[in-house]
């Protein structure tokens, strides 16, 4: 069975009397065990997906439209108490983007992680203890880190640690938000390497929020470009990458120079301009206007999702054409030639 499905999601934000379509008809999949990527700019909606799943969005953030079935049962339908018996750590867990939200500055990390595991099963503190020590040596870090506070650690040493306490219940799907930001390059691997064995180990999914290309193209196995609050590609990661069919995906992996090993491309080049306004979407493809390829069409007709085989599915009225896109996408001339807007 799927694991999870997103169906139709819409979610906003009401903020100065407008509102703000953050994420406006997402539709995604995640098998048990797999690694999804959700990639995309700031302020594409990325974050906000993943909150809606375990109600943690902000208070004037709600869940508009869609369905969100996980194990066949829609979370949208949970009231707060279903959620926190049910859900929240024992099948999905969260690690935020910055690791020291997730732990609490005055507690000894071994705390931490006891309390999570005695406030949602019956073990004994004896036994919790045990598991927090077995916890942190599966994230490869000493026993007598139970005993620090987590500003007594390094920043990738906190993170093992939130890791070890999204372990905590054995969840069958753990969320993570830009999980690497802020860590030195080596840190960041050593950590994307721990979340690719301990997924290995204990057989979770895994939906990776990020902005890095080079993050997605590491440790997932499928990839969703987001774009403006929608999903502009969806596929299996090779073919996303190597297959493009979304001038967006064409972009951004123009901006990631570690992609780029070996190509021919002139230079690196970032998407000019910057995203559309979600308090007031324009027509047709919310891409147009950083777009080089736009058309007429784009300007007012929004793109159908279409599918290019091998559940590989792509927002544009023009997948026909993307063999040329890729080619002519290359040249950061091309990127660099349109205005943006906004
Ligand atoms: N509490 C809020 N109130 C109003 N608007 C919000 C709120 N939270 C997010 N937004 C808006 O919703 C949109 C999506 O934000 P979100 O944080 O989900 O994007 P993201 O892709 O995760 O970006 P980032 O990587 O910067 O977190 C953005 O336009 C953002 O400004």
């Amino acid at each position: 069975m799927t694991l999870l499905e997103i169906e139709n999601l819409g979610v906003v934000y009401e903020e100065d009397g407008a509102t703000i379509r953050a994420v406006d008809g997402v539709d995604l999949s995640v098998e048990p065990g797999e690694t999804l990527g959700i990639v995309g700019e700031s302020g594409s909606g990325k974050s906000t997906i993943i909150k809606s799943l375990i109600d943690i969005l902000d208070s004037n953030g709600s869940v508009a439209d869609g369905e969100l079935r996980f194990k066949g049962d829609d979370l949208t339908q949970f009231s707060n108490e279903e959620l926190n018996d049910r859900i929240r750590w024992k099948e999905i867990s969260y690690i935020p983007q910055n690791a020291m939200a997730s732990l609490d500055p005055v507690y000894r990390i071994g705390s931490q992680i006891v309390e999570v595991i005695q406030t949602h099963t019956e073990a004994s503190e004896r036994d919790a203890m045990d598991r927090a020590e077995e916890l942190l040596n599966n994230v490869g870090l000493d026993s007598e880190r139970l005993y620090d506070y987590p500003h007594e650690l390094s920043g990738g040493q906190r993170q093992r640690a939130v890791i070890a306490l999204a372990l905590a219940l054995e969840p069958s799907l753990i969320l993570a938000d830009e999980p690497t930001t802020g860590l030195d390059v080596v840190i960041q691997d050593e950590i994307l390497k721990l979340l690719s064995e301990i997924q290995d180990e204990v057989n979770c999914a895994i939906v990776l929020v990020t902005h890095d290309m080079s993050v997605v193209a590491e440790v997932a196995d499928k990839i969703a470009v987001m774009y403006g609050g929608r999903v502009m590609e969806f596929g299996r990661t090779s073919s996303v990458f190597n297959n493009s069919n979304h001038p967006y995906t064409i972009g951004l992996k123009n901006a990631f120079p570690s992609l780029e090993r070996g190509s021919s491309k002139s230079r690196l080049v970032s998407i000019p301009g910057s995203p559309p306004d979600l308090r007031d979407p324009p027509m047709g493809c919310r891409f147009k206007a950083r777009c080089p390829f736009a058309t007429q069409e784009c300007d007012s007709v929004e793109p159908p999702t279409v599918d290019v085989g091998d559940g590989q599915r792509a927002k544009c009225h023009y997948t026909d054409q993307a063999t040329e896109f890729r080619q002519r996408g290359e040249s950061s001339d091309v990127w660099l030639a349109v205005e943006g807007e906004q």
